[in-house]
C-alpha cells in the first residue's frame, strides 16, 4: 500500500517561519487562505481589485496585489484559474519571486504541459487537494478534512517535501490522509477523473437517465428526484462504506438490478472510450484544445455552458431546490465564470 501521512505525521514548524501568499480567493484560494490562518500560518492573498478582493477583505485576510504578495512571501501558492496562470505568471508572479522562493500549484497542468516554466532557483512543487475548494473549507471547519496529494518538480532548498506536507497539513488534509505523486500523475489522473468519471461521466449518465425516464412519459419531478436528488444521498455511503458500504444499505432488489444492469450501461465500449479520453490526455490533445479555446475566447465552452443551463433537469431542478430549504442552505456561494448561468441559484 502506498505511505499516506497524517495530521501527527507532519511537522509544520518550517511553513511556520514563513509567509505564504495564496494567489486568487475563489474555491481552492478561499480555503487555502482561510484554513492555512486558521491553522496559525503567516497568510497574505493576491489579487487584483474586484470581487474577490473585497470579500477577502470581508473574511479578515491579509490582501494585496499579486505583484506585492509574491514579494512578500516565501511560499507562493497559484490558485488562479488554470487558463489566468500562465500571463499571470509571467507579469506578476515571476519578476517578484526571489531565490530559495516555494512555487506551488493545486494541479500540475501548467508545469507538466509547460504553459508556466518556473527559474530553476526555486523550489516547485504541488499540494493538490482531492476535492472542490468549498469542500475543503467546509470539512476543515467541521475539524474533518480533504485527502491531498503532494507532488516535488524541483527541490532547489532540499526542504521541497517538508514544506510540501507542512502546507498539506495546514489546509487541514493532514486529517483526512496525504499521498506523494509526481506532476505527471497528478495532471494526468485529476483530467481522467474529472471528465470520465467525476464531472463528464456523471452530468452524461444523469442526464440520459432523466431524458430516458422523461422521454417515455415520466414526470420530470420524479425523474429529477430519481436520477439527481437521489444521487448525493447514494454517494455519501460510498463515501462512507464503499460500494459495499452503499449496496448494504439498498434493497436486495436495488442490489440485483444492480449487478445485472449496471454492466449494461457502463460497458466494455464504455471503458474503451475512457481509454480513449485518457489517451489524449497523456499525448496532449486536451491540453492543446483546452489552451486554443480559451485563445479564442471560449465560442464553445460559452455556447454549451448556455445549452446545459437550458436543460430541462437544470430548470426542474431549481424549481425543487427552492421548497428544500436544506438544500439550499447548503449551497456555497458560485464562482463568477459561472455567473453567466441565468436563474443559478446563488
Ligand atoms: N476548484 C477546485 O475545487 C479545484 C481546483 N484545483 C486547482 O486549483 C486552481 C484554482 O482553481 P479554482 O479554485 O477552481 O479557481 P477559481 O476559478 O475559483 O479562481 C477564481 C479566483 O481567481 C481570481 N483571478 C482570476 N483571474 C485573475 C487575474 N488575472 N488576476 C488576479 N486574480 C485573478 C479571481 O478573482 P476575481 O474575483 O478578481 O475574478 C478569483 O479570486 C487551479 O489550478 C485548479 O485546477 C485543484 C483541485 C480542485
Ligand atoms: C473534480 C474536479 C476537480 O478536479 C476537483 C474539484 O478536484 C477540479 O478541477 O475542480
Ligand atoms: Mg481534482
Ligand atoms: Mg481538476
Amino acid at each position: 500500500m502506498a505511505k499516506v501521512l497524517y495530521h501527527n505525521d507532519i511537522q509544520e514548524d518550517l511553513l511556520k517561519g514563513k509567509k505564504v501568499a495564496v494567489i486568487g480567493y475563489g474555491s481552492q484560494g478561499h480555503a487555502h487562505a482561510l484554513n492555512l490562518k486558521e491553522s496559525g500560518f503567516d497568510v497574505v492573498v493576491g489579487l487584483r481589485k474586484g470581487k474577490s478582493w473585497d470579500k477577502a477583505k470581508e473574511d479578515g485576510v491579509q490582501v494585496a496585489t499579486v505583484a506585492e504578495a509574491t514579494a512578500q512571501a516565501e511560499v507562493v501558492m497559484v490558485l488562479l484559474p488554470d487558463e489566468h496562470q500562465p500571463k499571470v505568471y509571467e507579469e506578476s508572479i515571476k519578476p517578484n519571486l526571489d531565490e530559495g522562493n516555494a512555487l506551488v500549484f493545486a494541479h500540475g497542468f501548467n508545469v507538466h504541459f509547460n504553459q508556466v516554466v518556473p527559474p530553476s532557483n526555486v523550489d516547485v512543487f504541488l499540494v493538490a487537494p482531492k476535492g472542490p475548494g468549498h469542500l475543503v473549507r467546509r470539512t476543515y471547519s467541521e475539524g474533518a478534512g480533504v485527502p491531498a496529494l503532494y507532488g516535488i518538480e524541483q527541490d532547489y532548498t532540499g526542504q521541497a517535501k517538508e514544506l510540501a506536507l507542512a502546507y498539506a497539513k495546514g489546509i487541514g488534509a493532514g486529517r483526512a490522509g496525504v499521498l506523494e505523486t509526481s506532476f505527471q500523475e497528478e495532471t494526468e489522473t485529476d483530467l481522467f477523473g474529472e471528465q470520465a468519471v467525476l464531472c463528464g461521466g456523471l452530468t452524461s449518465l444523469v442526464k440520459a437517465g432523466f431524458e430516458t425516464l422523461t422521454e417515455a412519459g415520466y414526470q420530470p419531478e420524479v425523474a429529477y428526484f430519481e436520477c439527481l436528488h437521489e444521487l448525493k444521498l447514494i454517494v455519501d455511503l460510498m463515501y462512507e462504506g464503499g460500494l459495499e458500504g452503499m449496496r448494504y444499505s439498498i434493497s436486495d432488489t436495488a442490489q440485483w438490478g444492480d449487478f445485472v444492469s449496471g454492466p449494461r450501461v457502463v460497458n466494455a465500449e464504455t471503458k474503451e472510450r475512457m481509454k480513449e479520453v485518457l489517451s489524449d490526455i497523456q499525448n496532449g490533445e486536451f491540453a492543446k484544445g483546452w489552451i486554443l479555446e480559451n485563445q479564442v475566447n471560449r465560442p464553445q465552452f460559452n455556447a454549451v455552458n448556455k445549452r446545459e443551463s437550458e436543460h430541462q433537469i437544470e430548470k426542474v431542478g431549481r424549481e425543487l431546490r427552492e421548497l428544500m430549504p436544506f438544500v439550499k442552505a447548503a449551497q456555497q456561494p458560485k464562482k463568477s465564470k459561472k455567473e453567466v448561468v441565468s436563474n443559478a441559484p446563488r
